[in-house]
């Protein structure tokens, strides 16, 4: 343990062990109290809903187009996550996405924190309001605008994300498909969507879990995706679980697949017909883990109107008034609370 902590600080994972030291003091003291057991223990590994999204993506035989996206919103409504497959990004594009990823979070620390020369957007690692070892990340992150890979430039400075622009442009389309599916097949205005998201407003997190030497760790604490629709790409290592009917539900890695889920500015659109599902990463003690995460946002003037066939079960909001609530309880309480606070009764 010591040594992966002095060794972290020479180089580049972040200093984790040394930072919340006091974290992991205090839970020893009382390991009742912050308790987080459960974790790592029990949780099945069921296969989430594969979709083959080939007549969506070519967009041929419409029986077939029809029926896809039945199970796309049938796998929205039932499990809010979902894996799709035959979604038109070769699997060099993803395997060259990795490689880079991994050369970035490759830089030392001290460069990372500046990380506005190494990847355009913000950099964060840990978690700075965690006061329960429960409530750490132990994991770094980029949150980089697609914006910025996809502007083009003739300086070489992102040369180094040269397949990262390329994976930009592919899965904001995909992202662009599937949410124009599930919006038709709901009966909803599907232009909504083009009309309010853009590259500058929708976002790739670059996730890297250095192994943990602790046992019992989030990677990523339990939370929802703040935004209409996820697509996320994972290595081989595993530790993603989905919560699914009050239990955590460990997902399979598939190198073929795509994982997709909604987010909570989708089920309020959706006027809860679709879920954002509760998911965590748990860490592994062997082996570093990275994921790449496409988050579909809105402008921030954006408002979002619950509408469907029972009566509306969400106020109106603006996706500014979510996004600052949201960061407000995680500074105040040091959890989300989300959608709870705009239920139209409120
Ligand atoms: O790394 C993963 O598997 C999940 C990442 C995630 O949930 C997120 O970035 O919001
Ligand atoms: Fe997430």
């Amino acid at each position: 343990m010591e040594s992966i902590a002095r060794r972290s600080s020479l180089c580049s994972n972040p200093p984790l062990q040394e930072t919340y030291k006091t974290l992991f003091e205090k839970s020893q003291q009382h390991s009742s109290a912050d308790s987080h057991s459960g974790l790592a223990t029990g949780a099945a590994k069921t296969e989430l809903p594969v979709i083959d999204l080939g007549p969506l993506v070519e967009g041929r035989e419409l029986g077939k187009v029809a029926e896809c996206k039945r199970e796309i919103v049938k796998a929205s409504e039932e499990w809010g996550f979902f894996q799709v497959v035959n979604h038109g990004i070769a699997s060099h594009v993803l395997e060259k996405v990795r490689m880079e990823q991994e050369a970035l979070f490759g830089r030392p620390f001290e460069e990372k924190k500046t990380c506005m020369e190494v990847a355009g957007g913000s950099y964060r690692w840990g978690a700075s309001t965690a006061t329960f070892l429960s409530q750490l990340n132990w994991s770094e992150a980029f949150h980089i605008p697609i914006s910025y890979l996809l502007t083009t430039s003739e300086a070489s400075s992102k040369n180094h994300l040269r397949w990262m622009e390329e994976y930009a442009g592919k899965v904001t389309d995909l992202a662009n498909k599937l949410i124009k599916a599930l919006a038709e097949e709901l009966g909803r205005d599907s232009t909504f969507f083009n009309q309010n998201c853009n590259p500058s407003t929708s976002f790739l997190r670059l996730n890297k879990y250095p192994p943990c030497p602790a046992t019992s760790m989030h990677g990523l604490v339990p939370h929802t995706d703040t935004d209409f629709l996820t697509v996320l790409h994972q290595d081989g290592v595993g530790g993603l679980q989905v919560k699914k009917d009050g239990e955590w539900i460990s997902v399979k890695p598939n190198p073929n697949a795509l994982i997709v889920n909604i987010g909570d500015l989708f089920q309020a659109w959706s006027n809860n017909v679709c879920k954002s599902v509760e998911h965590r990463v748990v860490t592994n003690q062997q082996f570093e883990r990275y994921s790449v995460a496409y988050f579909m946002c809105p402008f921030p003037e954006t408002v979002i109107k619950s509408e469907g066939k029972q009566h509306q079960v969400y106020r109106r909001f603006s996706f500014r008034e979510y996004r600052d609530q949201v960061d407000e309880d995680v500074r105040r309480h040091g959890n989300k609370v989300g959608l709870a606070r705009f239920l139209a009764s409120n």
